[in-house]
């Protein structure tokens, strides 16, 4: 569970999180949703502690104890949640090995031991990195590079995760096998998996919780049924859509 009480951020003068409330389920995948500029990846950042709280209170439950971020030390926090933001920097000759090695540091404090070596080897195979897994970083195309850094998130090994747009650049192939992937971690290793979307039917269809975000508020939570609607996607983006159903599950259509 992720409690997230009365959070409101500003950058300079402008606020751009109003009093964000929300309780996320554990064990879930669920899609964060809304238009440019909602305040998604801002509440990300704060959520993470990339960016200072600066009024309310957000915390973490692991193992029926409840980790509040600001008390958190830096150790704590990393094996806590991990987090993929959209404007990654790592660059240089970095094997993409070593990288995944790099998310293993909260716990090898930079001397892998064989666990880590076993558990990088693990990712590797999941994410079918295999061939790409000598190369340096500064070499892969901007799909490849984005699997890379989630790899890496995943091998932090954190019962949270924070993904801002890991879609970006990924084929259908990729985007799909990304998706089970994460719905396989969250129901098979109890991780709680949230993720910003702006492919709506991928949230549809693989998100067991959806929350809506608009001018830095929070407008909805549910599940895909209840939130994706006709009358939810023209109050967010202003778009005409109509909505199908298959298995279960909402597909929108743009209507123009
Ligand atoms: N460093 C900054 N300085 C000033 N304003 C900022 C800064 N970072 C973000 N903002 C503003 O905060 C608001 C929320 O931005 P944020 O990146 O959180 O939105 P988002 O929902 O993630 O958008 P997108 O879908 O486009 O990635 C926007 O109006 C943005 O211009």
């Amino acid at each position: 569970m992720i409690k997230i009480t009365g959070v409101s951020h500003h950058i300079g003068k402008q606020q751009i999180l109003h009093d964000i409330n929300l309780l996320l389920p554990p064990s879930q995948v669920i899609a964060l949703i809304g238009p440019n500029g909602a305040g998604k990846s801002t509440l990300f950042s704060v959520m993470a502690r990339l960016q200072s709280l600066q009024s309310g209170q957000v915390s973490f439950a692991v193992d029926n104890e409840e980790r509040d971020i600001v008390q958190c030390d830096a150790r704590t926090l990393a094996t806590t949640v991990a987090m993929l933001s959209q404007d990654n920097q790592v660059q240089g000759r970095l094997r993409v090995h070593e990288l995944l090695m790099f998310g293993r540091y909260p716990y090898h404090q930079g001397r892998p031991t064989a666990s880590d070596q076993k558990q990088v080897a693990e990712i590797i195979e999941r994410f079918e990195l295999e061939p790409l897994a000598e190369r340096f970083l500064s070499a892969l195309s901007g799909g490849q590079r984005q699997r890379v850094l989630i790899a890496m998130i995943v091998c932090q090994d954190t019962p949270y995760l924070l993904l801002d747009e890991p879609l970006n650049n990924l084929d259908m192939y990729h985007s799909g096998r990304l998706m089970r992937e994460l719905r396989e971690l969250s129901h098979s290793q109890q991780k709680t998996v949230v993720i910003v979307l702006h492919d709506i039917n991928q949230a549809a269809q693989f998100a067991d919780t959806v929350v809506t975000m608009k001018d830095g508020q929070v407008q909805a939570i549910g599940c895909p049924v209840d939130v994706i609607t006709q009358q939810t996607m023209k109050d967010l983006y202003n778009v005409d859509v109509t909505v199908l159903n298959h298995q279960g599950r909402p597909v929108i259509v743009d209507a123009a």
